[in-house]
């Protein structure tokens, strides 16, 4: 997607250097905007640090950023712990030093990316199936620094009308489907709520975790609501493993838009991109 090219592209407190981003063509891509986020993050990263590396297609960016750091000594000392197989393979192939939470239960910082971030900070994450591991790593962080372009800044979740990924023992996978989906007044898409199950590219086989799990999505027609009330029933389903909802634990949100890079701590008065959004 080619967005026009931002009226400030950088915030003030913005230093790091622009590898890739365009200087001349008046057009940013939605991965522009993905790496200018992902770069913003990695200046809050410190030598010595033990680092959550997210998973995906934002995330990416800041693992590679993270290092070409080390490789340019600019950064050392740093234990990565990853959210998913495939962060781990690129983390070792760029010579980041890996470990686990076994050996390193306390965190100083994690990055990762979202699929929706509402006005409090709260997520939706997990559209690329690493939801389980995301969640024990970025439960174990001091603090977790979110990634995303301003396409995932929702008023509420569920609101997008995309995925709320549920990850699912295989077990009959149906019935666990089925719960959910009657826990939000849904079934047969005449509802609020329509479970489907996640299949692998092609559309044939389900779609296996990293845990040797199933993801089941759920659809909503509007925003959930209640997330806390919402997030407590859903574990209670035996057959549910874990859930894509990531209340209160973000601590920082970097948002890159059209318009600039918005920066937003818990707790702080709403700017920037997620003011003009909370006013839409
Ligand atoms: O399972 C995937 C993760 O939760 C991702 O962080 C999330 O889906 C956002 O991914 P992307 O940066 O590719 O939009």
């Amino acid at each position: 997607m080619a967005i026009p090219f931002p009226c400030f592209p950088f915030s003030e407190t913005l230093t790091i250097d622009k590898p890739s981003i365009p200087s001349s063509p008046s057009l940013l891509t939605q991965d522009d905007l993905k790496q200018i986020a992902a770069y913003k993050a990695v200046e809050f990263v410190e030598s010595g640090m033990v680092l959550g590396l997210g998973t995906g297609s934002t995330a990416t960016h800041a693992v590679s950023r993270i290092g070409e750091l080390l490789q340019q000594g600019k950064l050392e000392n740093i234990v990565g712990i990853p959210t998913s197989k495939k962060t781990h393979e690129q983390a070792l192939a760029l010579g980041i030093p890996l470990s686990d939470l076994d050996h390193h239960p306390i965190i100083d910082l994690a990055i990762d990316g979202a699929d929706e971030v509402d006005p409090d900070l709260n997520l939706v994450k997990g559209r690329g199936g690493s939801l389980l591991r995301e969640k024990m790593v970025e439960s174990a962080c001091r603090r977790l620094v979110v990634v995303v372009d301003e396409s995932k800044l929702v008023d509420g979740l569920g609101g997008s009308g995309l995925a709320m990924p549920v990850e699912v023992v295989p077990f009959c996978w149906a019935h666990t489907a089925r719960r959910l989906e009657s826990l939000f007044g849904g079934g047969g898409g005449a509802g609020r709520c329509v479970a489907k199950l996640r299949r692998a590219e092609g559309g044939g086989e389900p779609f296996v975790t990293d845990n040797a799990n199933y993801i089941v999505d759920l659809y909503f027609a509007g925003p959930i609501g209640d997330v806390e009330a919402a997030s407590d029933a859903m574990l209670r389903i035996a057959g549910v493993v874990e859930h894509g909802m990531f209340l209160d634990m973000a601590t920082t949100v970097i948002a890159a838009g059209a318009c600039g890079v918005t920066v937003k701590n818990k707790g702080e008065v709403e700017t920037g991109l997620f003011n003009e959004r909370s006013r839409s």
